[in-house]
């Protein structure tokens, strides 16, 4: 009791703090706490209309947590007795609200489909005054035209309409929220009644979101219907070239050898051509995950600027890269099972027993080969241990892990661990293919083998990076990233010739594509071309009589433009009338600021 009084008579003392000077004011104040949702308070009656899977499952969340349900149904005596939750009492549709009212309830859940809603307006003078809660799905995804519940707040413009719940499936509701993770996404118009749904649903042990007006409910609806969205397009890229690989090895391997000369290598398409699609895949994958870096920073370099958007493409490709690194992960993983799982399988005896028998026909007592020894150790060790980096990779991208690094450790991991997995890869491959390449053998029937073709992209992401790495580049872009911009690229540049117009426009343009300086941009500008011979006779007197001084400079990447104009009296006084309102306007276009003052006309920027 004391704690209230105190309270009220703090907040008293604060809306006359605020009255008397409102912008000293804090924006929250800090006597009151900022989630201002009480926990424990939420409608403790609610009524459900609808007796199905969700209006169950929600009847027994709701009782579990210490609420009074009220289920409405068309016809309650249809229901098998033991179907309804014990303590939930069932009526039907208008016993049920008139129940809620008696209670001084106001939540009622519409567990039905949103075709139904229709059947409730019989029902529209006792749901008056009541918070709907619309739980329903959009049935398809539209991203256009009007909500259920929008629809559902035109068919009972009394009631307040509620959208939320409908991310919850009935399974979740039944077996309970257990993290704290299980979010509600709520929206409606009515504060007041979305604080009350909001409050129940933490009451029940979800985190309720707002997420603004019931013209977010759409977006809401259409939220448990999106399947992967993010992976749609690294998922048809792996698939195509896992695809494309599979085919050529195929190829090469089993049909052409079959066609040329009846040899029988069908059995390889089940386990070996996989297990040559998938590393090359894996590699190719994980260079597509550093590619687009390597197109930002040569786009930047070229630009001279980060201030530019990427193109669209680009941005796209960026925003996949966690999708297809644990794609290439999942290929490289399965590589590596497969890889073991090959000397297992009854193949690989029959060619060990085969080999060993040509090895006694020919009286060779000793098979080993050094360099055979060192290739399959290095292969295998390089393999391991880029997997291993790429494992560290894949858990990194997981939300828990990656939340818990600092940007730069996880930049740390997901740039510099992630070129070494690259280069780990590379050299497995390398040491895979040995001195293969050099042999005609490689290349039946002429197609280069698969190893070689997987190299070629992951070669230019690695070599594009040590370029990038040349100092030459590399300061260049640290400055860019920095925020310094080329004088090509800088924005007075495009404001300056934005900002003239007509035919002074055309010659500044013209200007700055053939590089002139500033000084020569304002002189070709200002020259009018009936007085061209007159200017040209003023030009070669110019050392004697300075007509204008322009001085441009640059500071820490940001340019600055000083224009002096000189104005004391000279023979050529008709110039400087024509000069001294054209720079003027120059300078009240590009926002400057200009002092004019006894006849000098100085600007700075
Ligand atoms: N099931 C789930 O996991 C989830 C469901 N939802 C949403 O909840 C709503 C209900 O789903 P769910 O419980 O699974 O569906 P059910 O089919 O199990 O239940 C729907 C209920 O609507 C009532 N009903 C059926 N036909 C009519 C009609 N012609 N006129 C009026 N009422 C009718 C019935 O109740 P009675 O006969 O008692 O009147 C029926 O039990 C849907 O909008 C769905 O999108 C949202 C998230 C998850
Ligand atoms: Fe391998």
């Amino acid at each position: 009791m004391t704690k209230r009084v105190y309270s009220a008579s703090l907040s008293r003392d604060f809306e006359s703090s605020v009255k008397m000077d409102d912008l000293s004011a804090p924006l929250l104040d800090p006597r009151e706490p900022v989630d201002t949702l009480p926990l424990s308070v939420g409608d403790p009656v609610v009524c459900i209309l609808g007796s199905g899977d969700f209006s169950r499952s929600l009847s027994t969340r709701l009782l579990s947590c210490g609420c009074r349900v009220v289920m409405g149904s068309r016809d309650p005596g249809r229901l098998a007795p033991d179907l309804v939750p014990a303590g939930v009492e069932l009526k039907t549709q208008a016993q049920a609200l008139e129940a809620l009212a008696e209670a001084g309830g106001s939540l009622v859940f519409l567990a039905l489909y949103p075709e139904h809603y229709p059947s409730l307006l019989p029902l529209k003078a006792l749901l008056s005054g009541r918070t709907l809660v619309d739980v329903s799905n959009a049935s398809a995804l539209q991203h256009q035209g009007q909500s259920n519940a929008q629809i559902l707040a035109q068919l009972f413009p009394c009631s307040s309409v509620v959208k939320g719940f409908n991310g919850l499936s009935a399974w979740t509701l039944l077996t309970g929220a257990h993290d704290a993770s299980r979010q509600v996404l709520v929206c409606g118009d009515s504060p007041s009644s979305k604080l009350a749904v909001q409050s129940l649903c933490r009451r029940l042990g979800f985190s309720a979101v707002d997420v603004g007006g019931l013209c977010a409910a759409r977006a809401v609806e259409e939220a448990p219907l999106h399947l992967f969205p993010s992976w749609r397009g690294p998922l048809l890229t792996t698939t195509l070239l896992f695809v494309c690989f599979y085919l050529y090895a195929a190829l090469a391997h089993v049909l052409l050898p079959f066609l040329d000369r009846g040899q029988n290598n069908l059995h390889h398409l089940a386990l070996v051509t996989v297990n040559q699609a998938l590393p090359a895949v894996a590699l190719v994958t994980l260079a597509l995950v550093y590619m687009p870096g390597l197109f930002a920073s040569l786009l930047q370099l070229y630009r001279g600027t980060k201030y530019r958007p990427f193109p669209d493409w680009l941005d796209h490709w960026m925003c996949a890269r966690k999708q297809l690194g644990l794609l290439s992960f999942l290929c490289a993983a399965l590589h590596a099972v497969y890889s073991v799982c090959l000397s297992i399988r009854r193949a690989a005896g029959y060619m060990i027993l085969n080999a060993a028998f040509r090895q006694v026909k020919q009286g060779v007592a000793d098979s080993w080969e050094e360099a055979q020894v060192w290739r399959s150790d290095l292969y295998l060790s390089s393999g391991i241990l880029g997997l291993g980096v790429l494992s560290v990779l894949a858990l990194t991208s997981l939300p828990s892990v990656g939340h818990t690094l600092n940007w730069r450790e996880f930049t740390f991991v997901q740039s510099g661990l992630g070129y070494l997995s690259l280069a780990l890869s590379v050299a497995h491959v390398l040491f895979f293919g040995w001195d293969m390449a050099l042999h005609s053998w490689a290349y039946p029937y002429f197609l280069p083998p698969l190893f070689l073709l997987s190299l070629v992209l992951p070669c230019c992401v690695l070599i594009g990076r040590l370029l990038l790495l040349a100092p030459c580049c590399a300061l260049r872009l640290h400055k860019i990233r920095r925020g310094w911009e080329s004088s090509r690229h800088q924005p007075k540049e495009r404001a300056e010739t934005q900002a003239l117009s007509g035919d002074v426009q055309k010659k500044v343009k013209g200007s700055v594509k053939h590089g002139k300086s500033l000084r020569q941009r304002i002189y070709s500008s200002v020259r009018p071309e009936s007085e061209s011979r007159e200017w040209r006779r003023r030009r070669r007197r110019r050392r004697r009589r300075r007509l204008i001084s322009l001085f441009s400079f640059q500071t820490q990447g940001k340019a600055k433009v000083k224009v002096v104009v000189n104005t004391e009296p000279s023979p050529t006084r008709p110039l400087q009338q024509h000069v001294q309102p054209l720079v003027t306007s120059l300078a009240v276009t590009l926002d400057w600021d200009f002092i004019f003052d006894t006849g000098t006309v100085r600007l700075h920027h």
